[in-house]
């Protein structure tokens, strides 16, 4: 029998008369899978409920901060204790500090940082202390990562713009990108040739070091390193985004991971536990340009909100706590799905790769091997429709677009896992 989706129907008939879309961010939508966007009521470990009272055991997790699970009780806890003696003050709290500090101690690239409220924000002004601190104009960017929605970053995107296969946003003037190039990921003899045709120029190259907006796609041997070498030989900056990857794949990020060192990152999601905070931090004699210190004017009525601190504290804390045997597991659990999803496609036929790294994987239904924004558009989309409705007809929540990631969480069980293997070995079978 079919899920009862009434209340969530209703309520999107509703809200697409107030709201463009009836959604508050594009992906949500459900445009690329079909069927109306659910609306959600509540989250419990795992496990996410809609308004129709469905439950479902959820690899979306907010978009990736939730690593450990909806209505983690310390993180509440820490949020309700927080609030109980204000939610804003607009001025400086020891808590922000203990934060600052806890970031600064666990990634290697951050000596100073500065907080903010969205992944967004963080980007953007990371970008604008690049350009203030080198004096130049330029950035380099790659095809399928995505760094927000600010003006300049809104070209050949990955997320919802390649969800919506948008090469680019309107409402952005073109003198506003014309500072922006944008090459293809993994590429390094690209890079080179453009890098060296723009000698003196680029003020960042900026990239997911690990991509996660055009579904997973990891840094191919040499990138990374061959990034690092020519921004530092030129004095252009290497601004790693991650927004999605720190604290995820490891404490100290990708760039503890990789054993690569930008001189700006930029963070969000996990740093929040949930609530909106974000954060972008580098080298000390770079991030003095920010405004006091320096002439780079960035700011915020809710910066460093203490309900989103004491979030993202207890957060840090937990993790810092679990060390590196609670991302073992979180890498045992992933690995565990991809083992089952690659089986349940070799038994019926249907080809796949999957990419995974950490907590994170996506599976492209390609038979190509995905390393870059091109080959990741060879995914046939409306496989990937089709396993989203089995599952989530199951009772199993994935991104409601190829272009994402699948989270695992510590409140993912073994137990939750066995059933959402039986339910792609299931989901596969109508996909022949
Ligand atoms: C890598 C990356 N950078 C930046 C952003 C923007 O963050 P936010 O949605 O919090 O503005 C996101 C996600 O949206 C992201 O995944
Ligand atoms: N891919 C995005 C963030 O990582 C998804 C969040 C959103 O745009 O709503």
């Amino acid at each position: 029998m079919s899920r009862n989706h009434s209340q969530s129907a209703a309520l999107y008939a509703e809200a697409v008369q107030y709201i463009p879309g009836g959604v508050n961010s594009p992906v949500r939508a459900f445009k690329s899978v079909g069927g109306d966007p659910l609306f959600m009521e509540r989250g419990a470990g795992s496990r996410i409920f809609d308004v129709d009272g469905n439950g479902y055991i959820d690899y979306v997790m907010s978009w990736g901060p939730l690593i450990f699970g909806h209505a983690a009780p310390r993180i509440l806890e820490a949020i309700t204790d927080a609030a109980s003696r204000g939610t804003s003050f607009g001025a400086s709290t020891a808590a922000e500090v203990t934060l600052a500090k806890k970031i600064v101690a666990a990634v290697p690239s951050i000596e100073k940082v500065r907080l903010v409220s969205s992944g967004t924000e963080a980007v953007m002004s990371a970008v604008r202390v690049a350009r203030g601190f080198t004096k130049r104009d330029l950035i380099i960017k790659f095809e399928g990562n995505y760094h927000g929605h600010s003006d300049g970053f809104l070209a050949k995107s990955g997320s919802g713009l390649a969800t919506f296969g948008l090469p680019d946003s309107a409402g952005v003037p073109a003198n506003l990108t014309r500072d922006t190039i944008t090459l293809p990921y993994n590429d390094i003899a690209a890079f080179r040739e453009a890098f060296a045709a723009h000698k003196g120029e680029v003020a960042c190259v900026m990239l997911e070091p690990i991509a996660g907006n055009m579904g997973i796609v990891p840094p191919v041997a040499g990138f990374l390193e061959t990034l690092r070498e020519l921004t530092a030989a030129d004095g252009a900056l290497l601004l790693f985004d991650e927004v999605i990857t720190g604290f995820r794949v490891s404490v100290g990020g990708a760039q503890q991971m990789l054993g690569v060192t930008p001189d700006l990152t930029t963070l969000g999601k996990i740093i929040g536990g949930g609530l909106p905070l974000a954060a972008y931090g580098g080298r000390a004699d770079i991030m003095d340009v920010v405004s006091p210190v320096g002439p780079v004017y960035q700011a915020g009525t809710l910066s460093g909100n203490p309900l989103a601190v004491a979030a993202g504290l207890e957060q840090l804390t937990i993790l810092e706590e679990g060390g590196p045997e609670m991302y073992d597991d979180l890498t045992r659990k992933i690995g565990r799905l991809a083992t089952a999803t690659q089986t349940a496609a070799d038994r019926v036929g249907v080809p796949i790769q999957i990419n995974r790294i950490g907590s994170m994987m996506t599976t492209f239904f390609t038979e190509t091997p995905v390393t870059d924004y091109t080959t990741a558009k060879t995914s046939d989309a409306a496989r990937y429709a089709k396993l989203f409705r089995s599952l989530l007809e199951q009772g199993i929540y994935f991104a409601p677009s190829q272009f994402e990631a699948a989270f695992v969480s510590t409140a993912h069980t073994d137990e939750d896992l066995d059933a959402t293997i039986a339910a792609v070995d299931k989901a596969f079978d109508g996909l022949v």
